[in-house]
């Protein structure tokens, strides 16, 4: 099976985390992390910092890995890096997406993830429940 390699920024800001939902294609109305497909030369945070500045007008920094999803879809296998950003400039405007929300350890679960994000999105609320 092809190998999609993804990257997705996990942004924090006072404990809540930025979740956006997909505007169009096969995963229309799914909830993610912003990011997209690594391009060829570039490296995974330079990807992140990338898909951010494109998707929502705003400059990240990478502060660390939190984890690598791998995940079988039928159609592919995804690789996809999450990197915990911090903002450095820029208001998140929503280029590409249809919504966003701010989301909290309580509410982290309230939202329809793409299937690959559950173990994901647990780890992260296991993350914030110890801060
Ligand atoms: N950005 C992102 N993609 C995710 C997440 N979870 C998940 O399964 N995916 C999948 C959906 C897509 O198959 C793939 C991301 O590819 P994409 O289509 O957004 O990539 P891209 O922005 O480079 O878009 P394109 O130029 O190919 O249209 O990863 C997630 O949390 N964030």
């Amino acid at each position: 099976m092809k190998t999609v390699r993804v990257v997705a920024g996990i942004i924090i800001e006072d404990g809540k985390v930025f979740a956006t939902q997909r505007g169009y294609g096969e995963f229309k109305d799914g909830w993610e992390f912003p990011g997209g497909k690594i391009e060829q030369g570039e490296t995974p945070e330079e990807a992140v910092v990338r898909e951010i500045m494109e998707e929502l007008d705003t400059e990240v920094e990478v502060k660390e890995l939190f984890d690598t999803v791998e995940y079988d879809y039928p159609k592919f296998h995804l690789s996809m890096d999450c990197f915990i950003c911090k903002i450095k400039k820029g208001d998140l405007v929503l280029k590409e997406h249809e919504a966003a929300k701010w989301l909290t350890k309580e509410t982290l679960h309230t939202v329809d993830w793409l299937p690959a994000d559950y173990g994901l999105v647990e780890k992260l609320r296991e993350m914030l429940s110890l801060q």
